[in-house]
C-alpha cells in the first residue's frame, strides 16, 4: 500500500518540471491515504533529476515521519493543514510556476477573463495574505496553511481548487495527486492569459457572471459542488 501511495506521488512530482512548472528542487506534491491515515509527500531540497520513489516521504496527520531517508517538504505543515481544512481532497501541489507566481508576488487575485478560467475554477483565483512578522516571529504553529483555510472559509475549495500566497506562490488541490497537479497547470496557464489580457486592454473587465455559469456548470454540473447554486441567487 505505501509503495503504491509513494509511486503515485514520484510520478506526480515528475509531472511538475514536464510542464514547466518548477525549476531545480522548487515545489512539491503530496497525496493522503485518510482511511491510513498517512500522506506521502516530495523530500526536501531534492533535484527532480534525482528523485526516486523510495525518497518519497510517508508522514502522518500529527506531522510526524512515518518513513523517509530524508526530511519532508519544508510545505510539510501547509500540506497537512489543508487536508485537515479540506475534508474531500486527496492531492495537493505547491509551485513556483512563473505566471502564477508573478500574481502572488504581486499580491493579487486572478480574475475570470474568459471560459479557460470558468471552465476550472469558479470565478477570482483568490490570494491569501502572509504571515505577518508577529506570526512568523512568536507563532510557531501558524503555517500558510491556517492562512489559506481561513480564507476559504467563505469559498466552496472544491469549485475553487487554487489559491495564490502572497510573497509565495500558487497552491492547487484535487481528488488525488494528478488532478491536483492538472488544476496547477490549469492555473499556470490562466495566471498567463490573465496578465496578457491586462496587458492588452488595461480596463478588461471580468467574464459576465452568466458565461461563468455556463461554462463551469456545463463542465462539474449544478450540484457538483453543494451550495454554488445558492450563490447564484
Ligand atoms: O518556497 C519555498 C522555499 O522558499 C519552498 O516552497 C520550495 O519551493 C520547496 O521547498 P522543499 O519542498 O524542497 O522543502
Amino acid at each position: 500500500m505505501l509503495e503504491e501511495l509513494k509511486k503515485r506521488v514520484y510520478e506526480a512530482n515528475m509531472l511538475l518540471p514536464k510542464y514547466g512548472l518548477v525549476t531545480f528542487t522548487w515545489g512539491n506534491v503530496s497525496e493522503i491515504d485518510r482511511k491510513a491515515g498517512l500522506f506521502a509527500i516530495k523530500p526536501s531540497g531534492v533535484d527532480y533529476d534525482l528523485l526516486t520513489p523510495e525518497d518519497i516521504v510517508i508522514m502522518d496527520l500529527d506531522g510526524n515521519k512515518v518513513e523517509g531517508n530524508y526530511n519532508p517538504s519544508s510545505d510539510t505543515p501547509t500540506h497537512l493543514e489543508l487536508y485537515k481544512a479540506f475534508r474531500n481532497i486527496g492531492g495537493i501541489v505547491h509551485t513556483h510556476s512563473p505566471w502564477a507566481t508573478s500574481w502572488a508576488q504581486a499580491g493579487r487575485g486572478i480574475p475570470c477573463y474568459g471560459t479557460t478560467h470558468a471552465d476550472y475554477m469558479y470565478g477570482e483565483i483568490p490570494c491569501a495574505r502572509c504571515l505577518t512578522k508577529e506570526e512568523i516571529e512568536h507563532d510557531y504553529e501558524k503555517n500558510t496553511g491556517h492562512l489559506i483555510a481561513d480564507l476559504f472559509k467563505n469559498l466552496n475549495y472544491e469549485a475553487m481548487p487554487a489559491v495564490l500566497c502572497k510573497n509565495h506562490g500558487p497552491f492547487t488541490w484535487g481528488r488525488d495527486a494528478r488532478k491536483a497537479v492538472h488544476n496547477a497547470v490549469v492555473l499556470e496557464e490562466v495566471a498567463k492569459m490573465a496578465a496578457r489580457c491586462e496587458q492588452i486592454n488595461s480596463k478588461v473587465q471580468p467574464a459576465p457572471q452568466e458565461l461563468l455559469d455556463k461554462h463551469y456548470y456545463r463542465k462539474h454540473g449544478e450540484d457538483a459542488y453543494y451550495g454554488q447554486k445558492e450563490s447564484r441567487r
